[in-house]
């Protein structure tokens, strides 16, 4: 049985803007990504990278074609859709995001506050035990600015994937790092994302990275250009 897509996307056109401002910036994009898989868009500066990822993330509508998440169609979704196919997701961005006012533990907690089924000391030990495997067991109750780039985008991957989402979105989720800190990070990000059976898909910029991509989706002037699957290493 071939596995079922968890993104499907067909000729899928969008478009900033109204009247004569009207502009088009992706063109008839058609990609599927299956569970469990691992895919790093990249491409120039304005090719459109972010603007098909917050799509799929349903942070905003899609227009024309077809955006199937998880099954769903978010094309011309209203928005009480958009909001709960969001709660699939975990995202993690550039800036991780975290609230300055909380402490990690209760950065992480959050990632599991709209998930009503679960008790209070369940989300506490579920966030302690995430932030344990992501390496900041000693730092549950540090603030954000007591902690460094590395360990803060480790947090932000401790919230984003604390719920056990299906499909984690990240924006150039090293970009505040360095080398050696953006290295840890994604290879975080990839053994978690392998042990939950969870599908990746990640803009960057950073070329030290895309290693650990199954697939790498290249991206040109709103256009989809190539789509490579990563070749297994010669040993
Ligand atoms: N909210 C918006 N309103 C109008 N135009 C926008 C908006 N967001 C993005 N654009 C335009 O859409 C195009 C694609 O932008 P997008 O941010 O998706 O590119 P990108 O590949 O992610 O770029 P970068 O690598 O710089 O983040 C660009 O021409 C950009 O100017």
């Amino acid at each position: 049985m071939s596995p079922q897509p968890v993104i499907s996307i067909c000729n899928l056109d969008h478009y900033f803007g109204q009247g004569q401002l009207r502009k088009q910036v992706l063109f008839d994009i058609s990609l599927e990504i299956n569970a469990g898989e691992i895919i790093i868009m990249t491409g120039p500066s304005g090719s459109g990278k972010t603007t098909l990822l917050t799509l799929v993330g349903g942070l905003r509508s899609a227009q024309s074609g077809s955006l199937k998440v998880l099954g769903q169609e978010l094309c011309g979704a209203n928005p009480t859709a958009l909001v709960q196919a969001r709660r699939h997701n975990g995202y993690i961005f550039q800036a991780h995001n975290l609230h300055g006012s909380l402490t990690a533990l209760q950065n992480v907690k959050m990632g599991l506050e709209l998930h009503k089924n679960i008790s209070l000391h369940q989300m506490r030990q579920r966030s302690a035990e995430m932030l344990e495997q992501v390496g900041l067991g000693n730092r549950i109750n540090y603030y954000p600015a007591d902690l460094s780039g590395g360990q803060k985008q480790r947090v932000a991957i401790a919230r984003a994937l604390v719920s056990h989402p299906k499909l984690i979105l990240a924006d150039e989720p090293t970009a505040a790092l360095d080398s050696k800190s953006g290295r840890e990070v994604v290879s975080l990000m990839q053994t978690l994302a392998k042990e939950q059976g969870c599908t990746i898909l990640l803009v960057t910029h950073d070329n030290r990275i895309l290693d650990i991509a199954d697939r790498i989706v290249h991206m040109e002037d709103g256009h989809l250009i190539s789509d490579t699957a990563k070749v297994a290493a010669v040993t």
